[in-house]
């Protein structure tokens, strides 16, 4: 039962409080991911995690054990930095074997258990190489390596990818993620890039100055996101936000914005809602293009389009804001620079209050 369990977790440098009460449990075999902005707290968590930074307040419990009090080399925690962390005047092989000879284990073990590791990780044959002669990709892995022989009940990921190119970067996620599917250890993994969350992680934790805005799996977080910050943070390009005011239709809500509207979906919240302010969160690729002025479809000024292959990214304007839309491009080959407007189902339109940013509740779009 290796999970971890965080309960109203605050940290406070003096007077300041940077980590405010967060709580969270993390399932035995689990991959969860703390994505946020820079300065949410998202390392600081990890850290107090690690025992490298005290608790403040609020208690953390690793495998049903209490461990706020615990050093760090006793919580059978491993982490895996930005940096890598490894010695320089050592080689791989050896990079692998501290913390095993730390532990006192038996030379033979330590050298079984360096070897299967370093064959998973296709390090065999640079065990004898020092970390400057290898690439970045293969220091990380060197780094990953050493957390995985210790064999830890937990894996804490702070940032491992960002020091990465781009290709090496997803080259490394996948190779991360199949790693987790064949150890099935418990780990925890701080981004600030949430396409690597969206990718690795069971669920999903979108941190916000020093709070949880929302938990839960990449997709119900794409799908149904809480308010216009997780709306605006996951996905890529970000979904499209549109001030509207809600008008009675005979057939349901609508929404009005700069003399056009939307069909909403009838939800309870919005009956009686006569002239209410929302915000409306179209997602750029929820959207279908349209040439023709059919009934019913939303007009844009249309700004820039952007080819990349098999999508394209269309940049428009709705009531003088950026909006933008992502479709195929082979289904509409020749035509994308005419289009001129969009359509998008009721349901596929999320709604959010105007002041608190909060969505309204009873729409969620099922997976
Ligand atoms: N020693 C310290 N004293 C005071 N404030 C600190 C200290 N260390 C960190 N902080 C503050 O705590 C907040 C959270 O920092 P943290 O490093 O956890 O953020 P983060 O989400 O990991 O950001 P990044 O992605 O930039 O690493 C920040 O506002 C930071 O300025």
């Amino acid at each position: 039962m290796s999970g971890v369990s965080l309960e109203g977790i605050v940290k406070a440098y003096g007077a300041t409080q940077v980590v405010h009460g967060i709580n969270l449990e993390v399932q035995e075999k689990e991959f969860v991911v703390l994505v946020g902005p820079s300065g949410c707290g998202k390392s600081t968590v990890l850290r107090m995690i690690a025992g490298l930074e005290e608790i403040s307040d609020g208690d953390l419990t690793i495998d049903g054990r209490h461990v706020n009090r615990v050093a760090p080399k006793d919580r059978d925690v491993a982490m895996v930095f930005q940096n890598y962390a490894l010695y320089p005047h050592l080689n791989v092989a050896d990079n692998m074997a501290f913390g095993l000879r730390i532990r006192k284990e038996k030379k033979e073990k330590i050298a079984e258990s360096v070897a299967e590791v370093g064959a998973i990780l296709g390090l065999t044959e640079y065990l004898d190489r020092r970390p400057a002669d290898l690439s970045g990709g293969q220091r990380q892995r060197v780094a990953m390596g050493r957390a995985i022989v210790r064999r830890p009940k937990v894996f804490l990921f702070d940032e491992p990818l960002s020091n990465l190119d781009a290709k090496l970067r997803t080259q490394m996620r996948a190779e991360i993620k199949r790693l987790h599917k064949r150890l099935g250890v418990t780990s925890i993994y701080v981004t600030h890039d949430q396409v690597e969350a969206m990718t690795l992680a069971d669920r999903i934790v979108v941190m916000n100055s020093g709070r949880i805005e929302q938990i839960g799996s990449p997709m119900e977080l794409f799908l149904n996101p809480t308010n216009t910050f997780v709306a605006g943070f996951l996905g890529s390009p970000p979904m499209n936000m549109v001030k509207a005011r809600i008008k009675a239709g005979d057939n349901g809500p609508i929404a009005r914005f700069g003399g056009q509207s939307i069909p909403l979906a009838p939800l309870d919240t919005l009956r009686n809602s006569e002239g209410r302010e929302v915000i409306l969160g179209i997602r750029p690729e929820f959207v279908t293009v349209v040439e023709d002025a059919i009934p019913g479809r939303v007009e844009v000024e249309l700004d820039l389009v952007e080819t990349l292959g098999s999508e394209a990214l269309i940049h428009a304007k709705l009531s003088g804001e950026p909006f933008v839309i992502r479709t195929d491009t082979v289904g509409h080959l020749g035509v994308l620079d005419g289009i001129s407007g969009f359509t998008v189902e009721p349901n596929l339109v999320r709604v959010f209050d105007a002041e608190s940013g909060s969505a309204l509740p009873g729409q969620e779009i099922a997976r």
